[in-house]
């Protein structure tokens, strides 16, 4: 049981709160918009590899749809509950108004441990997920993607069990997917591109010098590793990483490339039992209190929280994750003077993606990379400049600036259709 302080969905409703108190937003919209508007819960049998049969639980909350289909990932992980996904869902409703594209937020999951299960039973897994949650998804409704412990062939199951239903290929209702079934050129790198934008446009606006940044990224997934790759690119030096297995340090800095390649080829896509030289192993708590200019959690919820906030000893946090850092912590950071690149912004590279690969798919015309890529970049600079001139004239935090910029495009959108009489 998760309390109060650790409750994905009551730290999303508090940071709401404090958007929509400054912003004086009526009660009745602050009602409307505090809350899921649609939830679904489904329980469905899975045939496991020994002929027995397995009940699993999964969610799709679609948290609001005024500004258009609603927009999501799914994750897969035995922590999943509804409060994550409806926090998560919330998130993506304020992420998408936030780099001003025409989604609402979604979110999906289902309660299971995919390192516990074989190729066959996750592909049963994700195709009868996919037929429970038909009833609400759809290329025009409410459009998955991948999240934590979900990737490209996910997504082509899922895509492919809707499109059975329907008698012909429907491959816009999830992105995300294999370049051969319509995901887009850029989309697997755009999350992790959009964070080492952040990284980029910070030192840019600070006037710091790319290679004097040294940079520590937990989680080396999809975004994770991505963003070490991306960033190390830049010229900075990535001296720690982390993921399930723990974390490794080289003050020197890290061979990225190399640490790719050898998670690609171990079980679980996992670091363990990694070694170079110069290489130390620390754990997970010593890497996000690792001394560093930029810190970037890019795994779970709930992990910069202020049991740790005091001992941080980074510059700049740039939120590859959603939700890695709690409102008590946000304060005791803000306080300390350590700026937060919150995950709405953070990490909208990769709906922003999506929704190229919605787009190109809804077309049947495909853009080459280099076009992805350039859009991203416009889109992800323009939200974070509009953010830190907000937040430089307001005085407030970037996540607060933020959250001020895309609740009032939400609400703003609501109350245009007339959906507060
Ligand atoms: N995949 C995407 O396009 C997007 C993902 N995100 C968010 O980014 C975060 C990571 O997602 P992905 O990279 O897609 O997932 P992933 O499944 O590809 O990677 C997750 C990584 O976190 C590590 N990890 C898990 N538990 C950990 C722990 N206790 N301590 C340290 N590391 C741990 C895993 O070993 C793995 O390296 C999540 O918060 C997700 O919601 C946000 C925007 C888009
Ligand atoms: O690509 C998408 O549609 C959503 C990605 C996602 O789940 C997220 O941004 O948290």
């Amino acid at each position: 049981m998760r309390s109060d302080r650790d409750n994905p969905f009551r730290i999303a409703q508090e940071q709401f709160d404090r958007a929509a108190a400054l912003l004086e937003l009526p009660d009745n919209v602050r009602e409307v918009l505090r809350v899921p508007q649609r939830e679904l819960t489904v329980r469905f049998p899975v045939m496991m590899d020994d002929g027995s049969t397995r009940i699993f639980t999964g969610y799709r909350v679609q948290h609001n749809l005024g500004r258009g289909p609603t927009k999501g990932g799914i994750r897969y992980h035995p922590s999943v509950d509804i409060d994550e996904v409806r926090a998560l869902a919330m998130w993506m409703t304020w992420k998408c108004a936030l780099v001003n594209i025409p989604y609402g937020g979604a979110k999906g999951g289902v309660v299971c441990d995919p390192a516990q299960l074989s190729s066959g039973e996750l592909e049963r897994l994700t195709r009868r997920f996919a037929t429970e949650v038909a009833i609400v998804v759809g290329s025009e409704r409410d459009i998955p993607a991948p999240d934590v412990n979900t990737n490209p062939q996910i997504m082509a199951w899922f895509m492919d069990t809707l499109s059975m239903q329907q008698g012909h290929t429907i491959n816009a209702v999830v992105t995300g997917k294999p370049i051969e079934v319509g995901g887009s050129l850029g989309r697997n790198e755009a999350t992790g591109r959009g964070v080492s934008l952040m990284v980029r446009e910070w030192a840019r606006r600070q006037r710091r010098r790319l290679e004097d940044l040294r940079v520590v990224v937990q989680g080396f997934g999809n975004v994770g590793g991505v963003a070490a790759s991306l960033i190390s690119a830049l010229g900075c030096r990535v001296i720690a990483v982390g993921d399930a297995s723990g974390g490794y340090l080289c003050r020197n800095g890290l061979n990225i490339a190399e640490m790719r390649r050898y998670a690609a080829q171990h079980p679980r896509r996992l670091l363990e039992g990694y070694s170079a030289p110069g290489v130390e192993r620390i754990d997970n708590r010593a890497l996000l209190e690792t001394p560093c200019d930029v810190l970037v959690p890019a795994a779970l919820e709930n992990q910069i929280t202020d049991q740790n906030a005091e001992r941080i000893r980074a510059t700049l946090i740039v939120e590859g994750a959603n939700g890695p850092t709690t409102p008590q912590a946000d304060e005791i950071l803000e306080e300390r003077g350590i700026v937060v690149v919150p995950d709405i912004l953070a990490n909208a590279g990769g709906v922003t993606v999506s929704y190229f690969e919605w787009v190109q798919g809804l077309q049947s015309f495909f853009w080459n990379e280099q076009d992805v890529n350039h859009r991203l970049e416009q889109i992800m600079v323009s939200a974070f400049e509009q953010v830190c001139d907000l937040a430089d004239r307001r005085g407030i935090s970037l996540r607060l600036a933020a959250y001020l910029l895309a609740v009032r495009r939400v609400a703003d959108a609501n109350l245009i259709r007339g959906l507060y009489p």
